[in-house]
């Protein structure tokens, strides 16, 4: 468990990564790319483009990656190529058909909150910045797909493209702007997104209904309900900050994904539009900059103001001054209480991988002694660690 970890980016359960080598062949030349080597099949990109590729298996490639050479060899050596892959299940709780936004995601059933509505795996990653002239750029795009099965690459191109002047060459490049989600990796700092063929159809919404988090080095994107999803109902994400305000918000939507959003909370009458952007905004500004000397009651405000808009992400950022602040007044009461909402909020954002108790569904005792021989955990942290049976006791009823 860590009170400073980053949300959004979920650590997979610790493997070894397999010593699998990667053995340099003798380039072929190949369009605009050499093959690097066959197993894995990596294949580099002319010197100009600084940008590589593999296709894990060539001949009915699932996924390909644009990164640095050395990033891809160590990308091939993840083990989970050997794992399997995750398949849509047949009772998805959603289907996706058309409305006025294009396609959307709609829920079939009544969906739980904190619910797993979908795992799916990213066919095509790349960074968000390539290297290299535009034609370059497209040449190096159009070769990559053109790596993948036919399945896998229609699955992509057949996503909205929202940016029509980038139809033709740059077609992929419009695809990305369009629908790529974050991507996380653990040996690389530079920003990676990836393309979901079902995900990527889920439209915006500025107090959406789920949150998308990426599992670090397994490329697999998962939507969570952070709130329960009646039938029917549109399954919705945030594409942009949610704690900016109104004007700021839509300046970007229509910049990048060229929509007027016209959400509930977009559409509120100005009486009450200028205090939802009042409240999101002292969000925003509090969690870039935590001033110091802040107050308990500060913090107390904006969590109650985070709760109000629905903004869970920022509710759970919250926590940590708060306990923080607690502790440092010496409010033991208060500091569980954040320490609850925590483990409230952080469950609800990533269920129980969140709390570093793998798949479990109820407290192991196992997971909490482990959390407990953490060497760098502080008195009060593990006086609050023994509390999480009892915690999760009262969270799940
Ligand atoms: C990632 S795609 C979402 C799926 C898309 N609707 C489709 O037909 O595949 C992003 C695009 O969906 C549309 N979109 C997303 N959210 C929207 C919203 N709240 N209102 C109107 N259009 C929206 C915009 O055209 C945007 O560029």
């Amino acid at each position: 468990m860590s009170f400073g970890m980053k949300r959004g980016f979920l650590k997979q359960t610790a493997q070894e990564p397999s010593s699998r080598p990667v053995q340099p062949r003798t380039p072929q030349v190949s369009g605009t790319c050499q093959v690097y080597s066959e197993t894995p099949y990596i294949m580099v990109a002319d010197s100009m483009v600084p940008s590589f590729l593999i296709l894990p298996s060539k001949n009915d490639a699932r996924m390909a990656i644009v990164h640095s050479l050395d990033s891809v060899q160590t990308i091939s050596k993840l083990p989970l190529w050997n794992d399997p892959w995750p398949s849509s299940p047949n009772d998805l709780p959603f289907e996706i058909k058309r409305c006025e936004k294009g396609m959307g995601m709609f829920a079939r059933r009544a969906i739980l909150q904190a619910e797993v509505i979908m795992r799916e795996r990213a066919v095509y990653v790349v960074p968000h910045r390539l290297g290299g002239t535009p034609e370059q750029i497209e040449a190096f795009y159009d070769e990559s797909l053109a790596g993948l099965s036919p399945s896998a690459r229609a699955s992509i191109l057949s996503l909205h493209n929202c940016h029509p002047e980038t139809t033709g060459g740059s077609h992929v490049r419009g695809l990305v702007q369009t629908n790529a989600f974050p991507i996380s990796l653990s040996h690389t700092t530079g920003k990676l997104c990836g393309l979901f063929p079902i995900l990527c159809r889920a439209n915006h919404d500025c107090t959406p209904n789920a949150i998308y988090s990426s599992l670090t080095d397994s490329f697999t994107a998962v939507f969570r309900a952070v709130r329960a999803i009646a039938a029917g109902e549109e399954i919705t994400v945030a594409y942009t900050s949610l704690t900016a305000p109104r004007v700021q918000r839509q300046r970007l939507l229509s910049e990048q994904y060229r929509f007027t959003c016209s959400c509930r909370t977009c559409s509120l009458p100005a009486v009450r539009a200028g205090p939802s952007d009042a409240r999101r905004q002292a969000i925003g500004e509090f969690l870039a900059t935590i001033p110091e000397g802040t107050s308990l009651a500060r913090i107390k405000l904006l969590l109650s103001w985070a709760e109000e808009e629905g903004l869970v992400d920022a509710a759970w950022e919250l926590c940590e001054p708060g306990l923080k602040i607690a502790r440092k007044e010496g409010s033991h009461t208060e500091a569980i209480r954040f320490g609850f909402s925590w483990v409230k909020y952080i469950r609800l954002l990533e269920g129980d991988e969140g709390l570093g108790l793998g798949q479990e569904t109820t407290v192991s005792l196992a997971g909490v002694q482990a959390m407990l021989d953490d060497e760098h955990l502080d008195d009060l942290t593990r006086r609050f660690a023994t509390l999480f049976p009892f915690a999760f006791e009262i969270l799940m009823r």
